[in-house]
């Protein structure tokens, strides 16, 4: 007999919801009183939305006949929203190991870029690659980042520079979209680099007279769903007017903005952002104290990616200076071949070791803020009636551990729920 029901995870030990109030985003104090249910349950209907969730006494005595699917009996363990990761680059063909080895010998990132390495590395490999490469190994990236917690991500584009082989990438993030369980919020990000043998200004020229309308019609026809723009603007790849133009002509499209900037050198992206209505500017390693202010004032979320600067020896993101500013912070892996990092726990502990926040902030940096930076945070990044049931269940009595325990995450997370299915059931018992 079918059940109005998917799932009941009962009796957890901490249920933590982040916020109970529809917040969109969260920031300052907010984020340090993160709402956590001691002894809690929470009930997934046969929609895959939240349809209950409190102390498991009140639950038990709303749902007293009730049949559900499948029920998970969660005492000594902790649920928590499933993560999200708001800065993915996860399809391309051709890893840059090599790469990492010159970088550790002192080369920066731009020596390697601007000798025809880095991201013109990667376009070339992709360039060259078949759809179906290109999807086999994004789907098992992103099935690792699925067991890693993930269970809404943001992939980009970017490693085609030409019409072609940006479409190939979208419509090969469209049809991950379709087969596979993880939320995917896709992002055109065709100004990623300037392609070899074109100026800058004959880039911009092609992304805003021929990739651009293109996107357009594919989207108007419905076979390409695409949610954000993005542009990398920094010194020596796209400039402030470029970009400007660019996201004003993706916003003009219904595009979310939501872009590269201030990583190696200030540029006034973050007060450019602001000025656009960015819903989102990542990295920001380099901004300015008008720029956080800017950004505080416009609601633009900073999307803070720990692994650049841990990679790339950069300076950390002023992750505190923009806390206490007011700005929405968000995280994201940075997922791409310079980064190689599938894993959102240990985003969350380099953000708390080296960025200096608080496992409440960072917690509240990869859940509801990461998902406001991919304006979904009305649907996910929190355990709150109608919204996804989208959900980690973890070994443990508190939640903190997913990030205390460095890299410790694969044998914390115990069940991974994406619309009240079950979609990594990590089966192993074991003393931690
Ligand atoms: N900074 C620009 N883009 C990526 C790196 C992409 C690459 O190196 O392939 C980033 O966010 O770190
Ligand atoms: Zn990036």
């Amino acid at each position: 007999m079918s059940s109005n029901y998917r799932l009941l995870v009962k009796n957890a030990k901490q249920v933590v919801l982040i916020c109970s109030n529809g917040e969109k985003y969260m920031t300052k104090h907010a984020m340090q009183n993160l709402c956590v249910i001691e002894n809690g349950s929470v009930v997934i209907g046969s929609d895959g939305l939240i349809k209950a969730v409190g102390p498991a006494e009140t639950i038990r005595a709303q749902y007293p006949e009730t049949s559900f699917e499948k029920v998970i009996d969660a005492t000594g363990m902790c649920v928590l929203p499933g993560l999200v990761d708001a800065h993915t680059h996860p399809v391309w063909a051709g890893d840059r190991v090599h790469e990492f080895a010159m970088k550790l010998a002192g080369a920066t990132y731009m020596d390697v870029h601007r000798a025809g390495g880095g991201i013109h590395f990667t376009v070339e490999h992709t360039r060259a690659a078949g759809s179906s490469e290109l999807l086999a190994s994004l789907s098992s990236r992103l099935t690792r980042m699925q067991r890693a917690g993930t269970t809404l991500v943001e992939c980009k584009s970017g490693y085609g520079l030409e019409l072609q082989t940006e479409l190939k990438m979208l419509e090969v993030i469209e049809e991950a979209r379709r087969k596979l369980p993880i939320n995917i919020s896709s992002t055109y990000c065709g100004a990623h680099a300037v392609p070899k043998g074109k100026t800058v200004a004959e880039a911009t020229k092609d992304i805003l007279q021929v990739q651009l309308p293109r996107l357009k019609q594919q989207m108007s026809a419905g076979s390409l769903r695409v949610d954000n723009i993005d542009v990398f603007c920094e010194q020596g790849v796209f400039d402030l007017s470029s970009t400007r133009s660019i996201l004003q002509a993706g916003k003009d499209m219904g595009l979310n903005i939501n872009f590269h900037g201030d990583e190696l050198h200030p540029m006034n992206s973050a007060q450019l952002g602001a000025e656009l209505g960015a819903l989102a500017i990542s990295h920001l390693e380099e901004v300015t104290d008008e720029g956080i202010a800017a950004m505080a004032t416009a609601r633009t979320a900073a999307v803070l990616l720990p692994t650049t600067a841990y990679i790339l020896r950069l300076p950390q993101p002023r992750a505190r200076d923009m806390l206490d500013a007011g700005v929405i912070v968000a995280l994201g892996s940075d997922f791409n071949p310079n980064a190689y990092c599938c894993s959102m726990p240990i985003v969350m502990h380099l953000a708390c070791v080296n960025m200096r926040m608080s496992m409440l902030e960072a917690l509240a940096a990869a859940t509801i803020n990461a998902a406001y930076a991919l304006g979904r945070s009305h649907t996910h990044g929190s355990l709150e009636v109608n919204k996804h049931g989208d959900l980690l269940i973890l070994n443990t009595t508190r939640w903190e551990h997913l990030i205390y325990q460095l890299g410790g995450h694969q044998e914390l997370i115990r069940y991974v729920v994406i619309k009240g299915n079950i979609v990594c059931d990590n089966e192993k018992t074991m003393n931690l």
